[in-house]
């Protein structure tokens, strides 16, 4: 589908193509589908809804359409608005997934049974979507009331689409073909949701437009498709990725004489060849009728006049695009890589399906607004609303702090207090399989009145919140996660239920002082248990830094202590841990870095003997021997350049408050 790139704004990554009924089952299996009927000639604003009802419902969206078009075949005059290439182009950029397209010939002569039939248990379609003056079958005797009625009878739902208006009347394709046929291209655009054009081959002419100064570009409509208007258009050529203004003559040049309308172009600000190549081309407004000139002189003066012209509507138009290309960008659009930040990669954005699901949990209000259906997972978005009470309590507490002063206990016990923040894992599961979590972020919004006086507003959030119409007199917190596929291929989405685990909270402990403290009793702030800490050893330890990652021109601190205990009755690393109280002393610079990007003294860099700048981490180590022994655990303390006489050891317990929640977002509770 490499062709259809102008078309590729959003969408599924590849759309496959089914010619033949046979082969329906091959390609969509068992899946359950949505299934949107139809001609669909010029893919128009109407059609697009009828379209996205289907992709938008979280089954696989399917088109069923036919290869041609049946007003032709049942006698009428078909003046086709769109060409094959472009109707699956369009088809894909709108997200559906396969297309059923038999010759209409091949089906016509079906009893509908066999078409509903094909329809509930050859394509699964769980849902099926049509305009409200949607006509089918024989004389078009079946309507949507029949069709909802059949449908139901086979278990598959139909949607009815409302009539989508323009001018207080129905678009539809007979109407748009009245409109380019009588060169109103503005009402063509406004119903086509895009410019009329088309995309055929350069062709050589008489190669006399060069003599004259207005070298043209000739292309020829092929049979049965719509001619517009014989006469002078202004036009938008795609060369590649630039936008030239054009000025077309659509006819058969009466001047010089044709034997066939063709479509004639002469791009102002382009020169080279472009023979051979298929261009496209949008006409954007009529500017006068074809006529027959006395000689070429007085054609070349009007084409020139046609040319000014023909640069107002382009440059309006152009400035049109800039403005929808700038709205576009500030459109919501959520990728599976990319956070509440835009994407990391050239992938293209998900498919949003509302979910609506407001649940309380851990005491706070929380909402699924929706998900999304991206080409290598499942993205969710989590919405926990903050009671601003709460918000300001906390805020008022930590606000005044000096973030750099801060002890990393205090930091810790900062972090498990901010509402803010909220400490979770969410796992999903979709029609049955665990998908687990790939990647979150998490972005928050704080009111206005709470909001410290040079605080801007979170811009992300900001956006989150008016695309899910939520509260910004409250606080919120959300988080975005990913979830990739279970299965090979995209699923569709037939029951997902999401569950939210409590990640341990620090609850900070006593503090203690070695030298000077053996042992410890120590009370869990959930069981109400006493613990009790034996210190084993203390050892004072010289930190080896021969490979050290900071260069030659630093003096790094060596010093620290080791301390081992035991706990009675034992708790694991992930429900209780022991740190020193203080930071460790920061390298010093003995001479200047070579390297400008190395840290100097005075910057924040602290090392430690395992974890790295968060300063020492505990160890935890298996008591060898007897399985009976307690099991002892390790502390490190701070690295100092001169052993600390005295250390100060906080403890912290680590616990689940609040029981896991399971919420069942899409399918039956
Ligand atoms: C903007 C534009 C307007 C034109 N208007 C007319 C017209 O009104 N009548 C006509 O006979 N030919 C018209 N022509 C066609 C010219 O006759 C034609 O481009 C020229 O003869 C060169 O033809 P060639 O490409 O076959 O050599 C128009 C062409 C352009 C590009
Ligand atoms: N303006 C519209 N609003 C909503 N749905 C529409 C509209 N026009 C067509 N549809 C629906 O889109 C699907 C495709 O319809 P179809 O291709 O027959 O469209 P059309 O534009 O009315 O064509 P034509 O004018 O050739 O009859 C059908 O389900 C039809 O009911």
């Amino acid at each position: 589908m490499s062709n259809h790139s102008q078309w590729n704004k959003e969408g599924n990554d590849t759309m496959h193509v089914i010619r033949n009924t046979e082969e329906i089952s091959q390609y969509i299996g068992e899946r359950e589908t949505a299934v949107a009927l139809g001609a669909f000639d010029g893919l128009h604003i109407g059609h697009r809804a009828v379209i996205r009802e289907a992709v938008e419902s979280g089954l696989v969206p399917v088109v069923f359409t036919f290869r041609d078009n049946p007003a032709e075949r049942l006698g009428g005059r078909c003046r086709y608005l769109t060409t094959m290439e472009e109707r699956l182009a369009i088809f894909e950029s709108w997200g559906v997934q396969y297309v059923v397209m038999p010759d209409f010939s091949d089906v016509a002569a079906w009893p509908a049974e066999r078409f509903l039939n094909l329809l509930r248990f050859g394509l699964h379609a769980r849902v099926v979507t049509c305009g409200a003056d949607f006509r089918f079958g024989k004389f078009a005797a079946g309507d949507a009331a029949w069709l909802a009625r059949s449908c139901a009878l086979r278990g598959a739902e139909l949607h009815v689409v409302n009539t989508v208006q323009y001018k207080g009347e129905t678009v539809s394709a007979t109407r748009i073909r009245g409109a380019i046929e009588r060169g109103e291209m503005e009402d063509a655009a406004a119903m086509l949701g895009r410019p009329f054009g088309f995309c055929f081959e350069v062709v050589h002419g008489n190669h006399i437009g060069h003599t004259i100064g207005t070298p043209t570009i000739n292309q020829h409509f092929p049979e049965r498709f719509i001619l517009p208007r014989f006469g002078v258009y202004a036009s938008a050529v795609h060369l590649g990725d630039r936008l030239c203004c054009g000025v077309t003559n659509v006819g058969v040049k009466p001047t010089v004489g044709s034997d066939r309308a063709l479509s004639e172009t002469w791009i102002p600000d382009f020169s080279g060849d472009l023979y051979g190549k298929s261009l496209r081309l949008e006409l954007l407004g009529f500017i006068r009728d074809e006529r027959k000139f006395p000689d070429l002189d007085a054609l070349k003066a009007e084409i020139n006049r046609n040319a000014v012209q023909a640069r107002a509507i382009f440059n309006a138009y152009e400035s049109g695009l800039s403005e929808n290309n700038k709205q576009e960008k500030s459109a919501w659009k959520v990728y599976f890589d990319g956070g509440f930040w835009g994407r990391r990669s050239r992938e293209r954005a998900g498919r949003e399906i509302p979910v609506n699901k407001s649940f309380s949990w851990g005491g706070s209000a929380w909402r699924v607004p929706s998900v999304y259906v991206c080409g290598a997972g499942l993205v969710v978005d989590f919405c926990m609303e903050v009671e601003p009470e709460r918000l300001k309590v906390f805020l008022d507490k930590w606000r005044a702090q000096d973030e750099a002063q801060l002890s990393d206990e205090v930091r810790e016990q900062i972090e498990a207090e901010n509402p803010l923040h909220p400490a979770f894992s969410a796992a999903a599961k979709l029609n049955g399989k665990t998908l687990t979590q790939h990647r979150w972020s998490g972005i928050s919004w704080v009111p206005a009145s709470y909001r410290a006086e040079d605080e801007l507003p979170d811009e992300e959030a900001a956006r989150a919140l008016e695309h899910y119409g939520l509260d910004a007199s409250r606080g919120w917190a959300m988080r975005r996660v990913s979830f990739p596929w279970a299965t090979k291929r995209k699923p569709a989405l037939r029951t997902l239920s999401l569950t939210l685990t409590q990640e341990p909270k620090p609850v900070p402990g006593p503090h203690f002082e070695t030298p000077g403290t053996e042992q410890i009793t120590l009370t869990h702030p959930v069981t109400g248990k006493a613990h009790t800490l034996t210190v084993q050893a203390l050892e004072p330890q010289t930190a080896d830094w021969k490979d050290h990652p900071f260069g030659a021109g630093w003096s790094l601190p060596e010093q620290y202590a080791m301390m081992t205990y035991t706990l009675s009755p034992d708790l694991s690393e992930s429900e209780f841990s022991v740190r020193d109280c203080v930071r460790g002393d920061e390298p010093k610079a003995v001479r200047k870095p070579e390297n400008a990007f190395l840290p100097e003294a005075h910057s924040d860099a602290c090392i430690g003997v395992i974890g790295g700048a968060d300063g020492p981490t505990a160890v935890f180590l298996t008591g060898k021997g007897k399985t009976e022994a307690p099991k002892l655990h390790a502390a490190c303390s701070a690295l100092h350049f001169e052993p600390a006489a005295r250390i100060e050891w906080c403890t912290a317990f680590r616990v689940k408050t609040v029981p896991d929640q399971t919420v069942v977002c899409i399918g039956e509770e």
